[in-house]
């Protein structure tokens, strides 16, 4: 099969939603050229130093990169995703550059091109992403594997933003912890929930394509007996106080818009673990969550991003 590849240059913000309407569009694998990987200090404890080519890489905002398959839509499919990202900036979001190319490229090379961009990364203290193609083998005796396929939903577990929450889940979770993923994507905060030993994890989804992505990691990582996945807005309908842990990796517009669900669904003393915050609305975020009765207890950033640890009081 013959397949284009569609190539956007934008900013940092806009990379999840970008990725979002190129899975809604049926791209097969989302791949993000950021130039801080390049600069990011590369662990060689994983038996593999891998090598970027700065060729690859932009001097200043990010790439997004898709693969869709070339058939008689694929003009129309095209449009459509220009469309769906110009109309970001009415939702406040910074679409950068906003530079689209396509070309085409063959099966092999489309293999082989997405694939070379995801290797076993060690993204915490414990926590060790690793493409479900890799053999890999644990270099610690207490290091956690968490074993992804990046193909479908957003995402391979290594953006700044998943990285923080699962720093931020290792420090709060606790043996036998009730835990709320809402956005889970791929499934990957959930699995390293249920790894740290929370008894039940219930994940959420808006996106169908996710929800299907996200079963199949749970299953791929053996903990489908403690976490439960289905499609739904945020916390909608549900009813029940009893949460130690919510976490949820979505813009900040997002976050804004549940907050009240989150202090009326986590237990008093809980937490709520917030991230996908781009730095110019982090304030906007505290004030909203402090405003539901919550203490923030720790600011995290990487790059652009931040996310909030808060606890219900
Ligand atoms: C940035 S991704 C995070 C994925 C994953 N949790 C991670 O940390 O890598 C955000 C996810 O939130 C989902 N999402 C967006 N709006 C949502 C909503 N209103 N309700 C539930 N999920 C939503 C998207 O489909 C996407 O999978």
């Amino acid at each position: 099969m013959k397949w284009s590849e569609i190539s956007i240059h934008t900013a940092n913000e806009a990379v999840e939603p970008i990725s979002h309407i190129l899975h809604e569009a049926g791209a097969s694998g989302v791949v993000i050229e950021d130039p801080y990987e390049l600069i990011k200090e590369r662990e060689d404890q994983f038996g593999e130093i891998y090598q970027l080519d700065p060729k690859d890489y932009p001097e200043e905002g990010v790439i997004v990169k898709a693969y869709l398959p070339v058939n008689s839509f694929l003009g129309e499919t095209v449009d459509a995703i220009k469309e769906s990202i110009n109309n970001l900036i009415i939702h406040d979001i910074d679409i950068g550059l906003n530079k689209v190319t396509i070309s085409e490229v063959n099966e092999e090379e489309w293999a082989t091109a997405w694939k070379k961009y995801y290797n076993p990364v060690k993204i915490s203290e414990r926590f060790t992403v690793v493409p479900t193609w890799e053999d890999y083998t644990p270099v610690s005796s207490d290091e956690l594997i968490i074993e992804l396929d990046p193909g479908m939903a957003f995402g391979t577990g290594t953006h700044p933003t998943t990285v923080m929450c699962i720093q931020a889940l290792e420090r709060t979770v606790k043996a036998g912890d009730e835990v709320i993923d809402v956005g889970t994507g791929s499934g990957v905060l959930s699995i390293a929930a249920a790894l740290l030993g929370a008894a039940n994890i219930r994940a959420y989804d808006l996106d169908e394509v996710a929800v299907k992505s996200a079963k199949l990691n749970i299953k791929l990582n053996k903990v489908q007996e403690k976490v439960s996945v289905a499609q739904n807005n945020l916390l909608d309908g549900i009813e029940d106080h009893s949460a130690d842990v919510i976490v949820a990796n979505i813009l900040a517009e997002v976050i804004l818009r549940f907050t009240e669900d989150v202090a009326r669904v986590v237990k008093p003393g809980g937490t709520f673990i917030a991230s996908g915050i781009i730095q110019a609305k982090k304030d906007l975020v505290k004030d909203a969550i402090i405003n539901e009765g919550f203490s923030i207890v720790e600011t995290i950033l990487m790059e652009d991003w931040v996310a909030i640890i808060a606890q219900k009081k």
